[in-house]
């Protein structure tokens, strides 16, 4: 790992040079759901006073190349809560090592931020789940990490976290209620489900006898991302909540003949748009606060 406490302390002091806001909240938007010129209206754009700042302008960020994937971190205001979030997330489909993909979390540590929400889309793996529901991560199966790829490998810097954080209450469960609540008062229960997240390297899409793996030990969602981030964060203190937008339903069995493709995962984002910025908008941020 290359990014030392100095280095990520760099970038960090980048932005806070240039941002008078100090944000507690840290976002990071998911495949369809950030800014891009077909879908008005992401996250980010609803932030007020924003100011943005592309990846190759922040030291040491690397840069974002994955199709419908705008790279910058956004600051600015919703209902009057400062937010940074990052437009564009990192893939170890792209070739980056798990801890260049979550070192914006520890960006945001070093910015002041105490809360990250991370969204992310992911095939449905559990078979009550349709394309379109929002799975909130009640937790996840750390799939990469079974085989030792981990963003904490290597020596631990202290002034992070501990050696060995523990991950049994990853997913803060007073923002799990929260959520619900917020579903509950939106009248969408019925889409909003709580379920268990897998990542898997990509970036293809999982076999049939991959999925049925992954359903019998649990998995509701499998996606790309967020669980790197998920522990790079909870290693530095960070209070979690994070959700799935379900942009396919996992195929598992032989004579099913549809395919999973990024269109299908890009055009579910953009259709949810307008529930998943009133859902953000939630009751959550007022907590946060
Ligand atoms: C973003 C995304 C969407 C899906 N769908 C799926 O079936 N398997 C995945 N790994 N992913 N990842």
């Amino acid at each position: 790992n290359t990014y030392t406490f100095e280095a990520l302390q760099e970038s960090a002091q980048y932005l806070l040079d240039r941002v008078k806001m100090r944000p507690k909240i840290g976002i990071i938007c998911g495949s369809g759901m950030e800014q891009n010129e077909l879908c008005p209206g992401s996250l980010a754009d609803s932030l007020e006073n924003k100011q943005c700042f592309p990846y190759e302008e922040i030291p040491h960020f690397p840069l974002s190349t994955v199709k419908g994937h705008q790279g910058q971190m956004v600051f600015g205001y919703l209902q009057g809560v400062p937010i940074m979030c990052m437009q564009g997330r990192f893939h170890y489909y792209e070739g980056y090592p798990l801890w260049k993909c979550a070192m914006p979390v520890r960006v945001m540590k070093l910015v002041g931020v105490t809360h990250l929400i991370a969204t992310n889309a992911a095939g449905g793996l559990n078979p009550t789940y349709k394309v379109g529901d929002i799975m909130m991560v009640k937790d996840h199966v750390n799939m990469m990490g079974f085989a030792g790829n981990n963003p904490l490998q290597g020596p631990n810097d202290d002034r992070f976290g501990p050696r060995f954080p523990p991950m049994n209450k990853a997913y803060n469960a007073y923002l799990l209620e929260i959520g619900q609540q917020v579903a509950d008062e939106m009248s969408i229960s019925d889409i909003v489900h709580k379920g268990v997240y897998t990542c898997l390297g990509g970036p293809n899409f999982e076999t049939v006898a991959e999925l049925k793996m992954l359903r019998m030990i649990g998995v509701d969602a499998v996606g790309m991302s967020t669980v790197h981030e998920v522990i790079t964060a909870r290693h530095c203190d960070l209070t979690v909540f994070a959700f799935s937008l379900i942009t396919n339903q996992c195929i598992t069995d032989y004579e099913n003949h549809e395919e999973a493709n990024h269109e299908e995962v890009m055009d579910v984002g953009k259709s949810r748009q307008p529930l998943l910025q009133k859902y953000r908008k939630g009751k959550e941020w007022l907590f946060i606060r």
